[in-house]
């Protein structure tokens, strides 16, 4: 079983760069499907396991994907197949995105359910509601969901009944290749939905109003290939903005859009942090105790749940009692568990939790129980007396590049140990993959 085992107490210093987002990769990696002309190149894709993943699904459907040095070719000029299997779709919910592309391309696909998983039971009503009203016919059976359409798919108004960011992104990615005109109502407006927006129009695609609560997508007849380089990840720069924060440290935080996290900057400078803003990243520093404050999450822009947990491990030593409410996903608090086994106080009260600051948090064993809160283990045991070691890693590598090379680079005390037989598979999945093993 891997392991990330951190022993706590070390100043971090010095600069880290930001990869490219996960959340914005992956849909776009999806929208590749729909350019029948031309390869889509696609830099700054980081060497993330979800990104291996969705890669996979693409070649399971017949397109061919080649990743060197972070930047990803995607030809889906000839698909053979409009199935994508449970083998993939059961690692990563994003599988389920290639939904939207293959049917507006073919007017068919069939994809396994994605099923819940730890963070809630996560339904995708509204990936299907958008598509039943562009025409499509939807089955389920075996656990797979079908959607057909003959003809192409119409343009429609559709109301979100919440501002859902895969449904969003899923919708638009289809009603690129309808007939006419389809307005997404109450749509999410998060950076990677405007990432994603801005490769489809480079793809041919014609979409206004991303980033705001309504979407316009006049139909076009075909998609071709294009350029794009990925906007660097928000939540990774969150998480170290909490690692120079947690550890009384000054970081420089190489791509960090301010734009892109502003709820995050102005919480944590109502707790006292010292953020600086240049064109390039934020420069991180602390110089007075940490006062705690309460977090509401919220849809773009209010705050991230990705960066709830993370935010509840800088309350742990913060001085007074922060209230954490999460309002996004009905389960995300698996973490605070995992905290109280280092000596965290929080008591969780249905989805608010209560976080008493002041802690001497203790190193101990503890699990990933997904990937932020895998992540804000990672930020706890910076601080924490003593050694953590932290399993569950497989789920960190879903979302961050070489979390434990870039900390230490900044000077933490940290490192993996990964079983011989792990490593042998991560090798054989790379050549399947062909990626370089920047990792490694
Ligand atoms: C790959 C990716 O981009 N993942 C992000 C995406 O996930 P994802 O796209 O799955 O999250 P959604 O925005 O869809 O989910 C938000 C809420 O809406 C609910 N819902 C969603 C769809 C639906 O059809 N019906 C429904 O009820 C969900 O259960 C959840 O409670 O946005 C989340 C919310 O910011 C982030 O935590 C994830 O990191
Ligand atoms: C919940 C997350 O991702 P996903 O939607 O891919 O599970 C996340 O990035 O924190």
């Amino acid at each position: 079983m891997s392991k990330i085992i951190v022993r706590g107490g070390k100043r971090l210093s010095g600069r880290i760069k930001i990869s490219g987002a996960k959340n914005a990769v992956l849909p776009i990696i999806a929208a590749s499907l729909l350019a029948t002309k031309g390869e889509c190149v696609i830099h700054d894709a980081p060497p993330l396991d979800d990104v291996m993943t969705i890669s996979q699904v693409l070649r399971s459907l017949g397109a061919r994907v080649h990743y060197y040095n972070e930047t990803i070719r995607v030809n889906a000029e000839q698909l053979d197949s409009c199935e994508a299997p449970y083998e993939w779709v059961r690692k990563m919910r994003a599988s389920f995105l290639v939904m939207g592309p293959l049917l507006a391309r073919t007017g068919y696909s069939r994809i396994a359910l994605p099923g819940g998983c730890a963070i809630g039971t996560r339904p995708i009503d509204q990936h299907l509601k958008g598509f039943e009203a562009m025409g499509a016919e939807i089955g389920l059976g075996q656990g797979y969901i079908e959607a057909r359409v003959k003809g192409r798919l119409r343009g429609a108004k559709i109301y979100l009944d919440v501002a859902s960011v895969g449904a969003t992104e899923n919708i638009m990615m289809a009603a690129t290749l309808a007939e006419g005109t389809t307005l997404i109502e109450n749509a999410a407006r998060e950076p990677e939905i405007v990432d994603l927006a801005n490769f489809l129009n480079a793809m041919g695609a014609r979409i206004r109003g991303a980033g705001t609560g309504v979407i316009r997508i006049d139909g076009v007849d075909s998609l071709q290939g294009t350029v794009h380089t990925v906007i660097p990840d928000r939540i990774e720069a969150g998480t170290f903005m909490i690692a120079a924060a947690i550890s009384g440290s000054t970081v420089y935080i190489e791509g960090a859009i301010a734009d892109h996290l502003r709820p995050v900057i102005s919480k944590l400078q109502e707790m006292g942090v010292t953020i600086g803003e240049d064109e390039n990243g934020l420069l991180v520093s602390i110089d007075r105790p940490l006062r705690a404050v309460d977090v509401k999450t919220l849809p773009y822009p209010g705050f991230p749940t990705d960066m709830q947990s993370q935010m509840m491990a800088l309350l742990t030593v913060s001085d007074g009692t922060g209230i954490v409410t999460e309002t996004v996903f009905e389960n995300r608090f698996m973490h605070v568990e995992q905290f109280c086994n280092m000596q965290a106080q929080i008591k969780v009260d249905g989805r608010t939790a209560i976080v008493s600051g002041n802690t001497k948090l203790r190193g101990a064993k503890v699990c990933a129980t997904d990937l932020r809160a895998g992540a804000a283990l990672i930020l706890a045991a910076l601080v924490a007396d003593g050694e953590t070691e932290i399993t569950g890693v497989h789920h960190i590598d879903r979302g961050y590049v070489d979390i434990e090379r870039k900390l230490r680079e900044l000077g933490a005390d940290i490192r993996r140990y990964e079983p011989e037989e792990q490593t042998e598979q991560v090798a054989q999945e790379m050549k399947i993959f062909s990626i370089q093993p920047t990792w490694a």
